[in-house]
């Protein structure tokens, strides 16, 4: 199982991205924005940072590289594509996922390890949590603020799209204390916390606030590898 892993100019975590990718099981493939090329890969992360210094909006020029022509295809083919943070407004910018994402509420960066609910276990990348399941995986931008108008909110919650919430803290204004959404297929989700930053113990949230061993990011990975193998 091979996963492509894209980066842009100004992308921070495709390299723990990669390795999330390892330490899940499969062989990760480094991709380059500027190329049309995914190199046949299996599935497709979009990695965390600050792509094209956020100018104009968070991931709206990244949008537009020239890999992610193929992206759209692959991912209106079925092919699993996760947006982590930046990721995720990419997603959202190239119009992959409904909504968008503005500055956080408060006007802040923050960075904090931030519990969510798995709200939907039917997606590519949800399938190995178990319904309901509440994880700690760390959050760390500032334009986490996700909002859309009024019928797509409905829509979203209507059709099982919201695939992580928010649990005790908001950390940014996000309506609905929507961290995660995906697409209407599933196989399409971008969320805003780093899971590939909780994928080894002793590296990812404090252990003293997770209820798990800090590793609760890892399942993200393991489910695509289960959905390929389900095909
Ligand atoms: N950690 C990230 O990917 C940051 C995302 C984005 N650049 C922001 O600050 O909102």
């Amino acid at each position: 199982m091979r996963v492509g892993v894209i980066t842009f100019p100004g992308s921070l975590d495709d390299r723990d991205a990669q390795r999330a990718v390892r330490l899940a099981g499969a062989t990760p493939v480094a991709l380059w924005h500027g190329e049309h090329d995914l190199q046949g890969v299996d599935a497709i992360v979009l990695p965390g940072g600050f792509s094209y210094g956020d100018y104009l909006r968070a991931g709206a020029i990244a949008s537009h590289a020239p890999i992610m022509a193929e992206v759209i295809d692959a991912a209106n083919k079925g092919v699993p594509v996760l947006g982590i943070c930046n990721g995720f407004q990419m997603l959202a910018e190239a119009r992959l996922i409904p909504g968008a994402h503005t500055r956080n509420a408060h006007q802040q960066f923050i960075r904090r390890d931030q519990k969510l609910r798995v709200e939907n276990t039917d997606t590519a990348w949800t399938n190995e949590y178990s319904a309901g399941a509440e994880i700690i995986i760390p959050l760390k931008n500032a334009d986490g603020r996700y909002i859309a108008d009024a019928e797509t909110i409905k829509r979203v919650e209507g059709e099982g799209q919201v695939v992580f919430r928010y649990v005790d803290v908001n950390p940014n204004g996000s309506m609905n204390d929507i961290a995660g959404v995906s697409n209407e297929r599933g196989n399409v989700v971008g969320l805003m916390p780093h899971p590939e930053h909780a994928v080894e113990a002793g590296f990812g949230p404090d252990t003293a606030l997770a209820m798990s061993s800090g590793t609760d990011g890892l399942a993200i990975f393991t489910s695509a590898i289960r959905a390929l193998a389900a095909v």
